[in-house]
């Protein structure tokens, strides 16, 4: 991948305000992510993580937000290709081949590199229904990481992957965070805690930006460490 630019862009996410009926999601949250970091974000179900990122790339509205990339709003992430996103469930269409969807999704500039990568060397022939769950998620994350966009957000990367396929997943958001910004969930918090450059917690609707791990017992998110 290239390398980063003088100047990194900054995306802030501020004053996001969500609920559904009379039940608050998020009250209060704020974050930042610049190119080159990597933003862990964590919380307990059901406290709003997948809506936040929904959020950020724009396909969910919630009573207010405020998305910006150098100070300049930003209606919707997807637009433009800006902001790319990994759901939390399998995102591409069963029984086409990994190759065609890869041409699709994946940057030119990137394409050498993704190409070279074991899983689409393995993988890239196949249909995406012949693929175990592990596979398919490995693959579905190296195309967004490889997308044109700027920011990426993945929500629950780690879901169906091995301890060792895991810590090849580290690397390989590590190297794409030398020219982007990524925002990462999951509930294995280990791997989250270990991959990322900060943490933040949503705890009753706010975000917490935690200055050291030992701070998520202090939270309740962990028993202990
Ligand atoms: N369209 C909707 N209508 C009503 N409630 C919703 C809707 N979407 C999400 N919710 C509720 O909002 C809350 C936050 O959902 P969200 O999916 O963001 O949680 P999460 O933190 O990602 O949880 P998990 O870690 O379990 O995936 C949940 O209680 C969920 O039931």
């Amino acid at each position: 991948m290239h390398s980063l630019p003088m100047q990194p862009l900054n995306l802030k996410v501020d004053s996001v305000a969500l609920s559904f009926g009379d039940r608050y999601i998020l009250r209060d949250v704020y974050l930042d992510c610049k190119q080159g970091e990597i933003v862990g974000l964590l919380g307990r179900n059901g406290c709003g993580k997948s809506c936040l990122l929904k959020i950020i790339f724009g396909t969910l509205t919630p009573q207010y937000k405020y998305v910006s990339i150098n100070d300049q709003y930003i209606r919707r992430g997807f637009i433009d290709t800006r902001i790319a996103y990994l759901p939390q469930h399998n995102y591409l269409p069963r029984g086409m081949r990994v190759d065609q969807l890869a041409r699709t999704l994946v940057a030119e500039k990137h394409w050498d590199e993704f190409a070279a990568s074991p899983a689409y060397i393995m993988h890239g022939q196949k249909q995406t229904d012949k693929l175990s769950g592990g596979e398919l998620r490995q693959l579905e994350m190296l195309m967004i990481l490889y997308s044109n966009a700027d920011f990426i957000l993945l929500d629950e990367p780690f879901t169906h992957v091995s301890p060792v396929q895991s810590d090849v997943f580290k690397q390989q958001l590590r190297k794409a965070a030398k020219t982007k910004g990524i925002i990462v969930t999951d509930h294995q918090y280990y791997n989250i805690v270990d991959v990322s450059d900060r943490i933040i917690l949503i705890d009753n609707g706010y975000t917490r930006h935690l200055s050291d791990p030992e701070e998520l017992v202090r939270y309740g998110y962990l028993s202990r460490m």
